[in-house]
């Protein structure tokens, strides 16, 4: 296959993670310690980034993405579009924990100002282990970055081989390689050969089409998750409330659905001014508007097919601009 012509520059961004990580030995795969590398030491262990782009790396933080905060969201989205905003940059790759991807990836899906791709990217095994899958994942993301066909895809999600989109990807398993996956909607496409093959993209509103201005923001409000479960009770809800939750995301049982002991909680939350968004802890599907509960009578919001810790995200950002619950589910059904 004949070299591009010219080769895009992209900027790889670093926070951490296992990509990141080293462990004891070859064989250690779990126990190892998140985000002890640097970006030019990930760089340097994949000379054939080189071929594809011209590669420049900077350290944004280094963490495990379980630590990640909106602090870290404000901070990496505002360098992405400072570096995207400049015309010799042509997209960002970063590197991240896999834990808290999707979330950096919805966030950014959201926040970013440019068509140019940005793809994010991690590893299960760490840079130490045999055949950890950092190096091909970083080399296929960079891939991928480069490539015209992944400008106006929104953000990028890439492992193991796959493109999902950051709307609709989740981790699916603790451990293994092939743990990211769009279960009900279908993947984006696969990165083989060297080229990025792309089969369909979401219909979501993304990047430059969202109404989200995060460029003077330096704290985002306070959104809590609720989980629910058989024997439910609000304790946990009461506490957000009354630590200065302005919103509420219910992880409801099946479509979202309310045990008794709780749906009177959540009035009450709504009635001091808290927003309630139903999701589901169940991980695929809608949850409809007026099913298990009258949204209409409670004045709540459903979180369309984003799952929990998604629709917060997405609520967070929603709060900075309105607190009518109708222009904010006219939200869950654009995003
Ligand atoms: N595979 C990983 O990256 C997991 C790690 N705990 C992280 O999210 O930083």
């Amino acid at each position: 296959e004949a070299p591009p012509a010219k080769l895009a520059n992209i900027v790889i961004l670093a926070t951490g993670g296992t990509i990141a990580g080293s462990g004891a030995s070859s064989t250690t795969t779990v126990g190892y310690t998140s985000a002890t590398v640097g970006v030019d030491n990930l760089i340097n262990a994949v000379p054939e980034l080189k071929k594809v782009a011209n590669v420049r790396g900077e350290q944004v933080f280094q963490i495990a993405s379980e630590s990640l905060t909106n602090e870290h969201w404000l901070k990496l989205a505002k360098r992405v579009n400072v570096l995207l905003a400049q015309p010799d940059v042509d997209g960002i790759v970063i590197t991240h924990g896999t834990d808290t991807i999707e979330e950096t990836a919805y966030f950014l899906d959201l926040t970013v100002k440019s068509r140019k791709p940005v793809v994010v990217v991690g590893a299960m095994r760490p840079s130490t282990a045999i055949s950890a899958d950092g190096p091909i994942n970083l080399y296929n993301a960079v891939l991928l970055a480069a490539s015209k066909d992944a400008i106006g895809k929104g953000v990028l999600v890439s492992l193991n081989d796959q493109i999902n989109a950051a709307r609709e990807v989740t981790k699916t398993n603790t451990s293994t390689l092939d743990t990211f996956k769009t279960p009900e909607l279908g993947m984006l496409g696969y990165i083989q050969d060297n080229r990025a093959h792309f089969y369909r993209q979401s219909t979501r509103k993304n990047t430059l089409d969202t109404e989200f201005d995060i460029g003077n923001l330096d704290v985002l409000p306070q959104v809590d998750i609720v989980y629910g479960y058989a024997n439910v009770n609000r304790i946990a809800l009461d506490a957000f409330v009354t630590a200065g939750a302005k919103g509420i995301i219910y992880a409801g049982v099946g479509d979202g659905s309310l045990a008794a002991q709780i749906k009177g909680p959540l009035a009450e939350a709504r009635k001091k001014g808290v927003i309630i968004v139903r999701s589901s802890r169940v991980g695929q599907g809608i949850v409809a508007r007026n099913g298990e509960a009258n949204d209409d009578d409670l004045d709540f919001v459903t979180s369309d097919t984003l799952n929990p810790q998604k629709a917060r995200i997405l609520l967070m950002l929603g709060l900075t601009k309105t607190h009518d619950t109708k222009a904010l589910q006219t939200m869950f059904s654009i995003y």
